[in-house]
């Protein structure tokens, strides 16, 4: 797949239009999408922007449009960047994992951290979401992801205000709430501690949970301790001997993949490497399963709150700094659920030609 991004306009509505398989061609402008609170950029190979376009540059365009497109709206929460597709009229993703691996590439294709693809709702809820990573591979959940889920969902169908939805996962049902504020609130569910079910082949060391347990990497003895939010997650505040991890020193590429694809982790897993800056106030970076180094992870900064609070480091609610910015997490005790509030708005859109 040759990406070629064409479409953008100025209202959403039009980006809604431009998502749907019937959409009309357009010329490439900058945007601005209602709500978003950045600068908004403009649209991928933004190559005729004269108006009224040449005959040349309209043709092109328009031969373009006549083939097979993949229309797309780029999101991101915090940093952590996707390509969304409406997928809501098939149960079938519109790409492959190998297209949208290809789609991910931040030098021959769009780029982004993954591709998510809104479907029909399935198990009773009211849509159903699945994702690739920029590795192509297929994981349970994402948190910012769900984020950027809602607001793209709450453009789609045009919706004005507060809103909540039902979203069925790979990590089970997940219920999203846009504030008035624009920031969605997410339920996301219970945390999974038991070994097996994360899964880790790690031993339990409390109560059927990892907590602090020794994993050995890179020559240095670490102390972790292992969370799945649907997705597995191995949090780390340092290892045995060594002084308080600074997040800001780690060569995360060179560790990152150590952990990602350590034998303790039989389905791969996403790492988290915290500092502790006071018991309501942690600061994160995250080497994502299929991914890499990304710049938030929804997921992960709940993983790092409950591993703080199994290993007596910190309060149940907490913000979360990452290198894309804050998310606030509470890991409440009387559901045993998981809340994330945090930003996500649209970037740009296009088509790419199949
Ligand atoms: N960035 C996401 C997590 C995406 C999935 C992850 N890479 C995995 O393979 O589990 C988030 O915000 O949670």
């Amino acid at each position: 797949m040759s990406p070629a991004a064409t479409a953008a306009a100025t209202s959403f509505a039009a980006a809604a239009a431009a998502a749907a398989p019937t959409a009309p061609s357009r010329g490439c402008v900058s945007l601005p999408f209602r709500g978003g609170s950045r600068a908004p950029r403009r649209a991928v190979a933004s190559m005729a922007v004269s108006t009224p376009r040449s005959a040349a540059a309209a043709s092109f365009l328009e031969r373009r449009e006549s083939e097979r497109a993949l229309h797309f709206v780029k999101y991101q929460g915090l940093g952590n960047d996707f390509i969304m597709v409406d997928n809501r009229d098939s149960s079938e993703p519109k790409v492959t994992p190998e297209e949208a691996s290809k789609l991910c590439d931040r030098n021959f294709g769009i780029g982004a951290d993954g591709v998510i693809f809104v479907m029909p709702g399935s198990n009773g809820a009211d849509y159903t979401m699945r994702i690739f990573n920029s590795d192509g591979s297929e994981p349970e959940m994402c948190g910012n992801g769900v984020r950027c889920f809602a607001r793209f969902i709450a453009e789609l169908e045009n919706l004005q205000g507060t809103h909540s939805f039902t979203i069925h996962t790979g990590a089970g049902l997940i219920i999203p709430e846009i504030q008035s504020d624009g920031q969605v609130k997410v339920d996301m569910g219970e945390p999974i501690l038991s070994g097996p079910d994360i899964p880790t082949k790690l031993l339990a060391t409390k109560n059927k949970a990892v907590v602090q347990a020794e994993l050995e990497v890179e020559g240095l003895t670490w102390h972790v301790t292992c969370v799945s939010m649907g997705n597995p997650h191995c949090v780390t505040f340092g290892a045995k001997d060594l002084k308080a991890l600074q997040v800001d020193d780690l060569k995360l590429s060179e560790i990152g993949p150590k952990f990602e694809h350590h034998e303790m982790f039989p389905a791969r897993t996403n790492t988290e490497f915290v500092q502790v800056l006071s018991r309501s106030h942690l600061k994160m970076r995250v080497w994502e399963r299929g991914a890499g180094a990304t710049l938030a992870c929804g997921t992960g900064a709940c993983a790092v709150v409950v591993a703080a609070v199994l290993e007596g480091r910190a309060e149940r609610k907490c913000v979360v700094d990452l290198p894309g910015g804050p998310l606030e997490i509470e890991w409440r005790e009387d559901d045993n659920h998981v809340y994330m509030t945090g930003p996500a708005e649209a970037v740009f859109y296009g088509s790419v030609v199949h």
